[in-house]
């Protein structure tokens, strides 16, 4: 028999074939991870997977051998999870590696360790000759103590690095055996503690000489026979312990289970009922879901018209039947909400991914999914990959987000893979949104998908109305706010109602501008604006990370004569709190949500009334259910259609569109105030409409006439050297190979074409662009051509990368 592998770090992560023994082979299924050595020279060990078994007589080098095979043989990767991932590579242009490694959690697969074992035959007492030195001493005192420890651990006792030689030598000389292991993670435990039984009398006696340990005894009475935490029970573990050693009380260990909590709690609801096109949309999943065949949905529904009841019903019923179920959420610390009403209703049924929980907690969480003790996984992107059996259904929700695309190796779309891994599942595939990406829209058009459409808000609530505020005429009550959205946010305070602000900054850089000489300080690494930072008096770059202090004088010519171009969250902030000195702002943007629950609590006490305005960044435009919000204001709201980039209006469109669905989502009506530079930019007349479909036609025929998708499919290749010359170079070469593979009916080259941001952490980027008309680009063909040419730029340190339908084009 032999097998088909893939080997991490090994032939560039693409599959090789092993030969197997045939004990072997019993304990092996694709989908195994095993640790493979090199039976030759350094003897190394990489983890691997298999990809599959098969008969094979022929004969092959045995250069490598399976020396361990991990979590006792059970596969780490379900046959349709093989299947997806494969087809990853192939679609995506990469790796299998890459892509299976991109769907296991690194607490699974990367926990190598070299041990350092004493060896069997060690002479008792009898000083080995070769221990001459005495780091050699010490190394064979310590394990001679410990029987066992990682290189490591050894390294950090004797405080020396590199220990390799001293210990290569002893293990030629026989004192001890160095090997890699994988240790696998385990649940996590912690020690609590509870009573023995039978509780001896005249305790206080017994304790009288050790107050402490009496305390502590009282303490673990008050739990009765329950193990509780020396945390909980405020007690210190010595006291503990001591009542353990003379028998009257002992240890037990608990099993954590880590589900993650949102850290967010929706008051109680009343018992809803479906609506009567609630109703319909779930009939129409639930029919599909009768057939048990793979199928995908759109579920257009207008802000505020109660999606996620639906996804919940439906889930409901998928779960009765025996399945399981993933929901994949843009970035679930942007969606507590959301996440707290499926755990209302799913309670220990479902996992919540979270990518602040630690590798532990993550360990954990895909092992329950595994053995199928959690029905529902609810993420972002890489929830897709959750190992749940019998898969009967999965949600995207707000599936227009660009947070679904990865923006680094491998470049996946966590839409498009979560409909394929509905396929290979055969399950249904629910993608639910305001605002439908123009490719599922079309999809939609175009039969691929079903389309389900809830036009109108919950229990009658009335979309909320757009108004335009053009600033050139508008009077401002302070620089960036007009009197009317002032005006307007006083009205509603005094209502004691509550306003969310929207500030993009998608696109604008709070950046500082010289009146006298039309200097704009930007990075010297990134060549971008930097921004302005009031609190910290600096300059920072928002690509790099690169700081200068600002001097209230410009750089190139020291004038103080300023402009301040626009503004950020953070000077909008100080505006607020002039015009409204006894409010409390809350402000929610990267500076304010670095930390791990800072998202929940900024939301929590904007739930809890704390304060009623909430300035933000795109952030504030996601999912939010608050129904006393009746005002969204938006301070800019036309920058970002200056982006180079031919979604920049479709962005713009969906994030206006999101933030306006903020305003007015009970009984109380909402308003919705645009404050814009060039009030005739074409999106404005859908969006004071309120009509997608309106947008989405006049945007198409623009699409259809540049050749953009949906009416294409464009591959990006990105070419950055630190060198300028070379990295130019490459990219020419590249177009001159690939030019020949086109012709008028497959696609057509872009560029080579220095990237919007040219230079990015000191390396300049080029681009080629290809559009596809039809059929695709040979992975092996563009593999094999590409290892040639940058093996031929080497020395330049030349990357290059494949972006297949890319989210943006700087
Ligand atoms: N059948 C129902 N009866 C009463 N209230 C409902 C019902 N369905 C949904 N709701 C409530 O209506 C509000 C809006 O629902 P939800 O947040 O699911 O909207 P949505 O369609 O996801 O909107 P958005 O796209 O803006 O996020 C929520 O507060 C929800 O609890
Ligand atoms: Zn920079």
């Amino acid at each position: 028999m032999q097998a088909e592998i893939v080997i991490d770090k090994l032939y560039r992560g693409e599959p090789v074939r092993i030969a197997l023994p045939d004990y072997l082979v019993r304990e092996l299924s694709p989908g195994c991870m095993v640790m493979v050595t090199s039976s030759k020279g350094n003897k190394a060990t990489y983890p691997a997977y298999i990809l599959r078994l098969y008969q094979d007589n022929a004969d092959i080098p045995e250069t490598l051998v399976i020396s361990d095979v991990l979590y006792d043989g059970v596969p780490v990767l379900s046959p349709s999870l093989l299947k997806l991932t494969a087809w990853m590579a192939e679609y995506y242009l990469t790796t299998p590696l890459d892509t299976i490694t991109s769907a296991l959690p690194a607490a699974v697969r990367t926990t190598v360790n070299d041990i350092v074992e004493l060896s069997g035959f060690q002479l008792h007492g009898a000083t080995p000759k070769i221990v001459n030195t005495s780091l050699r001493r010490s190394i064979l005192k310590l394990i001679g103590q410990e029987k066992k420890l990682t290189v490591r651990q050894l390294e950090k006792r004797l405080g020396k690095k590199d220990l390799y030689r001293a210990l290569s030598e002893l293990e030629q000389a026989g004192h001890l055996t160095l090997q890699k292991k994988f240790s696998s993670t385990k649940p996590r435990e912690k020690t609590a503690y509870r009573l023995s039984v039978p509780i001896p009398e005249k305790i206080e006696l017994i304790l009288h000489v050790a107050p402490r340990q009496l305390e502590a005894f009282k303490a673990l009475a008050t739990f009765n026979n329950t193990p509780t935490f020396p945390e909980t029970l405020g007690i210190s573990r010595d006291h503990l312990n001591a009542l353990v050693k003379k028998g009257l009380a002992e240890k037990v260990q608990i099993e954590l289970s880590s589900s993650f909590r949102s850290g967010f709690s929706e008051p109680p609801k009343p018992v809803e009922t479906l609506s009567n096109a609630q109703q319909n949309a779930l009939q129409t999943l639930s029919d599909a879901y009768k057939k048990q065949e793979f199928a995908t949905f759109l579920l257009h529904g207008v802000t505020g018209s109660g999606k996620t009841l639906v996804y919940i019903e439906f889930l409901k019923q998928v779960i009765a039947s025996g399945k399981t179920a993933i929901v994949l959420v843009p970035e679930i610390a942007l969606t507590p909400q959301t996440a707290a009403r499926f755990r209302h209703h799913f309670h220990d049924d479902i996992t919540i991914l979270h990518s602040a929980m630690s590798d532990h907690e993550k360990y954990d969480a895909w092992h329950n999914l595994r053995l199928g003790k959690t029905k529902i996984a609810l993420g972002a992107r890489s929830s897709v990959f959750a190992p749940l059996d019998n898969l009967g259904a999965i949600i995207v929700d707000e599936e227009h987000d660009g947070a679904y695309k990865q923006d680094r190796n491998p470049r996946y779309q966590g839409r498009d893979t979560a409909i394929m891994r509905a396929m290979f599942e055969n399950a249904l595939c629910v993608l639910g949104t305001a605002t439908p990406s123009f490719e599922s829209y079309h999809n939609a058009l175009n039969g691929k998908y079903t389309l389900i459409t809830l036009p109108e808000r919950i229990d009658g609530a009335k979309m909320p109305e757009i108004k335009i505020i053009w600033m050139r005429e508008n009077p401002k009550a302070s620089r960036s706010i007009s009197e009317t959205l002032y005006q307007a946010i006083k009205t509603r305070l005094e209502k004691n109602e509550q306003v969310i602000l929207l500030q993009n900054r998608r696109g604008f850089a709070g950046s500082v501008f010289c009146l006298d000489c039309g200097n704009t300080p930007s990075c010297k690494f990134c060549n971008i604006p930097l921004v302005y930072h009031s609190k910290e008096q600096h300059l920072r770059c928002h690509y790099c990370g690169f700081v200068t202090p600002f001097t209230d004088a410009c750089n190139a010519c020291a004038s103080k004569n300023l402009l301040y171009k626009s503004s950020g969250t953070e000077r909008i902030e100080e505006e607020l709190n002039l015009l409204f000195p006894d409010e409390l702002i809350l402000r929610m943007d990267v500076d304010t949500t670095s930390s791990k629950d800072a998202h929940a609590k900024i939301l929590k006490d904007f739930q809890d009334k704390k304060s009623k305005i909430l300035l933000g960044t795109q952030m504030v435009a996601k999912g939010l259910d608050f129904p006393d919000v009746t005002l969204v204001g938006v301070l800019m709201a036309d920058i970002g259609l200056n982006i180079p980039d031919f979604r920049a209006s479709e962005r713009l469109f969906s994030l206006l569109t999101q933030v306006s669905g903020r305003a007015g989502r009970s009984s109380k009506s909402g308003e919705v105030l645009l404050q814009v530079f060039n009030k005739d930019a074409d999106i404005f007349a859908s969006l004071l409409k309120g009509s997608y479909t309106s947008f989405f036609e006049q945007e198409m025929s623009t699409r259809k006439a540049l050749h953009y998708p949906p009416f294409s499919k464009l591959v990006k290749f990105e070419f950055s050297s630190p060198d300028e010359k070379k990295a130019e170079e490459a990219s020419a070469s590249w177009a001159d190979i690939l030019r020949p593979a086109l012709t008028s009916e497959t696609g057509i080259l872009l560029g080579p074409a220095p990237a919007g941001m040219a230079k990015l952490k000191g390396l300049y980027r080029y681009h080629v662009l290809v559009k596809l008309f039809s059929g695709k680009l040979s992975p092996a063909f563009l593999h094999q051509e590409l290892n040639e040419l940058s093996m031929s730029y080497r020395k330049e340190k030349l990357t290059i990368s494949i972006d297949v339908d890319p989210q943006n084009l700087l």
